[in-house]
């Protein structure tokens, strides 16, 4: 018995939510095959060009694999072919994706023994492996679909958000920045004036999601205590937001943890612009880039023919 499924690419933080937003995204996605086999423990094949590694306890879904058989306490192991599309160090949530698809997977194949918390915590193992740091905001959206908060890691705390019908475009210059380094910049201590800017434009965002009011979503899309410190390591990041904003986006910023930098549309026209602005300002500077226009996915990680 085999089962395949797609796992989504993911938009973390949301700009001002840093660790506690995510939404899934229709493009880019990976495929993953997964099999019961006879022999305990988890064999990895990967099927791309990014030189992943394929010993169990070195891979995200190796590591959440490994896991979801320890906890169904089975004397049997599995199987996964991993067609990653997503690349790792894009910041679209690369290792989420197999985390999340793992855990999924898994379930599954197993006979669906996991409640959504318990794929949530069985996928943060991986992202603990790939970022040193237990964090949920991509796997969630990953897993469920939609635009989600983490009230809490501790219990864990899960509140999916309503998805307005929104186009995202996501543009990714070459360049990989690690979450782990990405993480290791930001300082440890905010100041209060910022931490009270900070979380009225998190609850801006969080209202503008539920209310469908897009203005509130574009002026709360502002963070003055992640992005000033990891722009520095995403060439023209300035740029490309302020021409984005000027042809008609309602905002963006960072996606995850760069150097992808990610803008909300409400219509396509203006969505397909954004596209063609980032596209030319990183041509220009001779970075290859690779730009998406699409939408919010609503569905989460999904069995595919
Ligand atoms: N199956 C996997 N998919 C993606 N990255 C993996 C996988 N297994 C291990 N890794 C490691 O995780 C890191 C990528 O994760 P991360 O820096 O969080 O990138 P992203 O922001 O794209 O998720 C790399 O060091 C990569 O080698
Ligand atoms: N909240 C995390 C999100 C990392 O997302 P990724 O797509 O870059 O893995 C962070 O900002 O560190």
């Amino acid at each position: 018995m085999s089962i395949k499924i797609k796992s989504p690419g993911t938009v973390a933080n949301l700009v001002c939510g840093f660790d506690i937003l995510g939404l899934a995204l229709d493009k880019p996605y990976d495929i993953m095959e997964f099999e019961l086999i006879d022999t305990p423990g988890v064999v990895i094949e990967n099927r791309d060009d990014f030189n992943l590694p394929t010993d169990p306890e070195n891979n995200v879904a190796g590591v959440v694999l490994l896991a979801a058989l320890e906890k169904a306490g089975i004397n049997k192991g599995i199987k996964v072919v991993i067609e990653k599309h997503i690349k790792p160090g894009s910041g679209l949530g690369s290792s989420a994706a197999s985390a999340a698809g793992a855990a999924v997977g898994a379930n599954k194949l197993l006979g669906n023994i996991f409640s959504r918390d318990e794929l949530v915590q069985l996928a943060m193992i991986g992202e603990k492996l790939a970022t040193g740091v237990k964090h949920a905001d991509n796997i969630t959206p990953c897993i469920l679909g939609g635009i989600t908060l983490i009230r809490s890691i501790h219990p864990l705390d899960i509140v999916p958000l309503a998805s307005p019908d929104l186009y995202v475009t996501v543009v990714h210059p070459q360049i990989e920045v690690r979450t782990s380094d990405a993480r290791q910049i930001l300082r440890k201590q905010v100041y209060l004036k910022d931490a009270i800017k900070q979380w009225g434009n998190i609850a801006g965002l969080v209202a503008g999601f539920m209310s469908n009011d897009k203005d509130l979503i574009g002026r709360s899309m502002e963070d003055v205590i992640i992005e000033p410190v990891r722009s520095i390591l995403i060439p023209a990041f300035d740029e490309v937001k302020q021409k984005c904003k000027e042809a008609g986006a309602l905002g963006g910023g960072i996606s995850g943890s760069g150097p992808s930098i990610f803008m909300l549309s409400d219509a396509e026209a203006t969505a397909q612009k954004v596209g063609e602005i980032m596209k030319s300002v990183y041509d220009g500077l001779g970075i290859e880039n690779y730009v998406y226009v699409t939408t919010i996915n609503k569905n989460g990680v999904e069995e595919i023919a």
